[in-house]
C-alpha cells in the first residue's frame, strides 16, 4: 500500500464536513452509438469480452453502471486496471504511481502519475459475458482520498451500484466509513472486495467482523481464499462449489478446478451460513430452501443474493488481490449478476411547475428528456460536461433547456468516455452517462428538451475547511489566473476563492491542504502561473452558548431621507442534535412578529443583515454555526425605513450583542489512524500526545499497530514529516474530519489576539495609504 506520507509532502491534513442525509441516485453508461459495443462470446474467463462494435441497441437489462470505491490506498486503480484488461479495454496492464514508467490508465493526469493517486475520478466502460449473457459495465473509479471527496459524491449520486473495496489487511479504515456513509445516502446497493490477500496479515474473517460490527453491514462471503498471503492462489465460491485459480499472462485465464479437500469443510460452513442469512431475509428462498436445503441450485441462491443486494438489505462479500490477479473476474461476475440495471432504480425529479412535487422517472428513451449535468470538466479544447440521462434521449443537432437559465443549448458533440479518450456518438438514451462537448454550465444542472420542468435534487456539498493565501508575482499573469480560477471552481463546487476585505489577500478555501495545493500546482502547470502559496490556515468555526436578548434602533439622518429600523428579539444556541443537517450553514432565522409595525416585505432584509454577520464572527472573524436568530419586535417609520435601513439594523443589533451571547471558537477534530511497525507502537502514541491528542483505541495485526485518536487540525501541521522521521519511513496514517469542538481558553485567547492584531495592522495599514 502506498503510504499517505509518500504521496507528497503537502498531505498533511485530510478532512471534510459532516454528512447530512438526502439523496437522488440512479444512472447508467451505455453506447448507444449506431450499434453500441459487442463482445467476443468467450465465457468464464480470459478477455471474455472485447470492445467491438456492435449493430444492435443496447438492452438495458445488461447495462450495470458502477463506481469503485474505498479508503485510499485500497486499490481501487489497480483493480480498475485488470478490469479493462481482462475485459479487453486494454493491451497491457500498468501499475499506479508510475512504477513501469507509464502509470495506470485511470490516472490519467500527470500529477495523479506522479504521486500514484487519483485525483479526479474517470468514466470507462467494458463489456463481460456471464450466464451466457453479454453485460455492459460503465465505471467510475473515484479518489480514495477525503480532500476529493467530492467527486465521490458526485459518482454515486449517479451510479446504479458499487464495488466497495477493502484492504484485506486494515480491514475497514476510517474512510471506509465515508465511503460507506456516502453510499447510504445515495441509496446504492454493493457488493464488497476484500483485496490485498497476498499481503502479510491478510485476514479476511477480520474484515467480515470489521464490515458487521463497523459499517452494520449485513454480508456474507460468497466466496473461500484458496490460501492466504504467499500462499494465496485464487478464490472458492462457495455458491457453485467450484474453485478457481488463475494462471496465464497476468492471470488472464481462469481455470475451474476441484475443491482443494483442506478446504472442503470450510466451504460448507461458509455456504451454509449464506444460505442461512438468505432464508431469513428473503421469502422466495426461504421457501426453495425449506423444500430442497442442501441442494439448494447456483440460480435460486444468485437470484436470492441479487434481489436482496438491490434492496441494499445485503452485500455479497468477495475477495482476491488485484495487484496478482486473483479473483477479479469472480468479480465482475458477481457485478453482473447482483447489481441492478437502470430499469430497477428509483429516480425521482422535482416537478418545477407543481409546487416541487416529487416525481417518479422512468427510464425509458420514448419519453421526454431529463438529464443532469453532474461533472464538469475543463479541458485545453473546451468544457466536457458529464452528464447522466434519467429519461428521454439526446440526440446530436438537438437542443436541450437548462432548467436553472431556461437557456436553449444545441447539442454540438455527444462522447463516450474512457479515461481521458473521447469516442464520438451521435446518440444517447436514458439509463447513459455520457460527456457533451461545448456546452458552459455549472455541475448540479439539469436539462430537459423543454418539455417538462423538472429538477433533481443537487448532491451534498462539503463545507471548506482550510485555507490557503495565494499570490500571482506579476500583474500581467493576473488575466490567467482569473480563467484558471473561473474554471477550477466551476470544475469543482468545494473549490472556493475570495478577497480577503480586510487584508485584500486572495484565499482559496477547500477540503485540505492536498486539495489547494493540487490546484496551486495546476495553476503553475496548466496555466504556466508562476503562484505562491501562504501558510495553510484552519478553518475555525464561532458559535454562541447561552441566549441574549437584543433591542436595537438603527437611526441616520443626514439631511433628506434618513435610514430607520428597529428590531427587538434573540439570539440563542441551536443544540448540535437540532442544528439542520447542511454542513456550514446551521444558521436559523425566524420571524415571529405579528402585526404590521415592521412591514413583512423588510423581513428577508433583517435576515440577509443576521445571515451576512454570521459569516464572520467577532472573535476570530470565522463563520457562526448552530446559531438562531429570532426578531419579534420592531418599528418601521413610514418615509425613512428601507431594506438597507433594516440589513443594518441586523448588524447593529449583532454588533451590540453578540459578545453577550457568550461566544465561543470551535476548532475542527480530526480521526486520525496512524500505522506503524509494532515495535514503534510507543513512539506512535507519544507522537499523537505530544500533538494533544487523544488515543481513543489500539489494535495489533501481524507485524503493524494501529493507533486510532482524536486531535485538533490545528495540530496536525506537519506530522508527515514528523512520522517520516520516526518511524524511518514506515509509517503511514491518515485522518479525516470528526466534529468541531470548543477551544481551550488559553488557546482561544490566542486565536482571538492574533486576530485583533491582524485587524489592527490592516486597518493601520489602510489608515497610512
Ligand atoms: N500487495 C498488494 N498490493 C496492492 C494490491 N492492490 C493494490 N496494491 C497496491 O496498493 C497501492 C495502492 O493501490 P491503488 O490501486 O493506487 O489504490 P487506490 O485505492 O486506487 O488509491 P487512491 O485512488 O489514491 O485512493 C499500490 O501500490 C498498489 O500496487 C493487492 O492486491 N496486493
Amino acid at each position: 500500500m502506498a503510504k499517505i506520507c509518500d504521496l507528497t509532502a503537502a498531505v498533511d491534513e485530510i478532512f471534510s464536513g459532516p454528512l447530512p442525509f438526502y439523496a437522488r441516485r440512479g444512472g447508467h453508461l451505455l453506447d448507444s452509438s449506431p450499434g453500441g459495443l459487442q463482445c467476443r462470446a468467450q465465457s468464464g474467463n480470459a478477455s471474455n469480452a472485447s470492445s467491438a462494435v456492435p449493430s444492435g441497441p443496447l438492452e438495458l437489462q445488461t447495462v450495470r453502471n458502477i463506481g469503485i470505491s474505498a479508503h485510499i490506498d485500497s486499490g481501487k486503480t489497480t483493480l480498475t486496471e485488470r478490469i479493462l484488461f481482462y475485459t479487453g479495454r486494454i493491451d497491457e496492464i500498468h501499475e499506479v504511481g508510475k512504477r513501469d514508467g507509464e502509470g495506470a490508465k485511470m490516472d490519467s493526469m500527470e500529477l495523479e502519475r506522479e504521486k500514484g493517486i487519483t485525483i479526479q475520478s474517470a468514466a470507462t466502460y467494458c463489456n463481460w459475458n456471464v450466464d451466457d449473457k453479454t453485460h455492459h459495465i460503465n465505471i467510475i473509479d473515484t479518489p480514495g482520498h477525503i480532500d476529493f471527496t467530492i467527486e465521490v459524491e458526485r459518482a454515486l449520486s449517479v451510479l446504479d451500484g458499487a464495488v466497495l473495496v477493502v484492504c484485506g489487511v486494515s480491514g475497514v479504515q476510517s474512510q471506509t466509513l465515508t465511503v460507506d456513509r456516502q453510499m447510504r445516502r445515495y441509496n446504492v446497493p454493493r457488493v464488497v472486495f476484500i483485496n490485498k490477500l497476498d499481503r502479510d496479515g491478510a485476514d479476511p474473517p477480520r474484515c467480515l467482523n470489521m464490515l458487521r460490527n463497523k459499517l452494520g453491514l449485513r454480508t456474507c462471503p460468497i466466496q473461500v481464499p484458496m490460501g492466504l498471503e504467499s500462499r494465496h492462489r485464487g478464490v472458492i465460491d462457495v455458491i457453485d462449489r467450484k474453485a478457481y485459480a488463475f494462471d496465464g499472462y497476468k492471470g488472464s485465464e481462469r481455470t475451474e478446478i476441484d475443491v482443494p479437500p483442506e478446504f472442503a469443510e470450510q466451504v460448507e460452513v461458509t455456504r451454509a451460513e449464506l444460505l442461512e442469512t438468505l432464508a431469513d431475509l428473503d421469502d422466495e428462498f426461504a421457501e426453495h430452501y425449506l423444500e430442497h436445503e442442501a441442494a439448494s441450485s447456483p440460480e435460486a441462491i444468485h437470484a436470492a443474493v441479487r434481489r436482496q443486494t438491490i434492496q441494499r438489505t445485503f452485500s455479497p462479500m468477495l475477495m482476491g488481490s488485484a495487484y496478482k490477479n486473483k479473483g477479479v473476474q469472480n468479480l465482475l461476475d458477481a457485478v453482473c449478476r447482483y447489481l441492478p440495471n437502470p430499469t430497477e432504480v428509483r429516480n425521482v425529479a422535482l416537478d418545477q411547475d407543481n409546487d416541487e412535487e416529487t416525481v417518479e422517472l422512468s427510464c425509458d428513451p420514448k419519453k421526454p428528456l431529463v438529464a443532469l449535468a453532474f461533472k464538469i470538466q475543463d479541458l485545453p479544447t473546451g468544457q466536457l460536461t458529464y452528464m447522466r440521462l434519467y429519461q428521454g434521449k439526446l440526440q446530436k443537432g438537438m437542443s436541450i433547456t437548462n432548467m436553472t437559465t431556461q437557456k436553449k443549448h444545441p447539442i454540438k458533440r455527444i462522447f463516450r468516455m474512457h479515461s481521458n479518450e473521447m469516442r464520438p456518438v451521435d446518440t444517447a438514451a436514458a439509463g447513459d452517462i455520457v460527456a457533451l462537448g461545448g456546452l458552459e454550465v455549472a455541475s448540479g444542472t439539469t436539462f430537459t428538451d423543454g418539455r417538462l420542468r423538472y429538477t433533481m435534487t443537487t448532491m451534498y456539498v462539503p463545507p471548506p475547511v482550510m485555507s490557503l493565501a495565494i499570490k500571482v508575482s506579476t500583474r500581467g499573469e493576473m488575466d490567467r489566473f482569473s480563467k484558471a480560477i473561473g474554471k477550477f471552481q466551476r470544475e469543482d463546487p468545494t473549490f472556493h476563492v475570495h478577497t480577503d476585505e480586510e487584508s485584500k489577500e486572495i484565499i482559496m478555501s477547500g477540503m485540505g491542504e492536498l486539495h489547494l495545493e493540487i490546484y496551486a500546482e495546476r495553476m503553475r502547470r496548466e496555466y504556466n502561473i508562476a503562484v505562491e502559496t501562504g501558510a495553510p490556515k484552519v478553518n475555525f468555526r464561532e458559535t454562541i452558548t447561552t441566549k441574549c436578548d437584543y433591542d436595537y434602533t438603527h437611526k441616520r439622518q443626514s439631511g433628506g431621507r434618513g435610514e430607520y429600523g428597529k428590531i427587538i428579539g434573540y439570539f440563542e444556541p441551536i443544540p448540535e442534535e437540532d442544528a439542520p443537517d447542511d454542513g456550514e450553514d446551521s444558521i436559523i432565522f425566524e420571524s415571529q412578529l405579528m402585526g404590521n409595525d415592521i412591514p413583512p416585505s423588510y423581513i428577508p432584509s433583517i435576515e440577509k443583515g443576521f445571515r451576512e454577520c454570521a459569516r464572520k464572527g467577532l472573535l476570530s472573524g470565522h463563520p457562526l454555526i448552530n446559531t438562531k436568530f429570532v426578531v419579534h419586535d420592531g418599528k418601521a417609520h413610514e418615509v425613512d425605513s428601507s431594506d438597507q435601513a433594516f440589513r443594518n439594523a441586523a448588524e447593529g443589533a449583532f454588533r451590540n450583542f453578540y459578545m453577550d451571547a457568550g461566544p465561543v471558537i470551535l476548532e475542527p477534530i480530526m480521526a486520525v489512524e496512524v500505522t506503524v511497525p509494532a515495535d514503534q507502537q510507543a513512539v506512535a502514541v507519544t507522537s499523537i500526545t505530544r500533538r494533544k491528542g487523544s488515543v481513543t483505541n489500539t489494535s495489533q495485526r501481524a507485524e503493524t499497530v494501529t493507533v486510532q485518536a482524536e486531535v485538533g487540525l490545528k495540530d496536525m501541521f506537519g506530522y508527515t514529516a514528523d512520522i517520516r522521521s520516526f518511524t524511518q519511513g514506515q509509517g503511514e496514517y491518515t485522518m479525516e474530519f470528526l466534529c468541531y469542538r470548543q477551544m481551550g481558553g488559553s488557546e482561544q485567547e490566542e486565536v482571538v489576539n492574533k486576530y485583533q492584531e491582524q485587524r489592527l495592522a490592516e486597518l493601520k495599514a489602510r489608515r497610512g495609504r
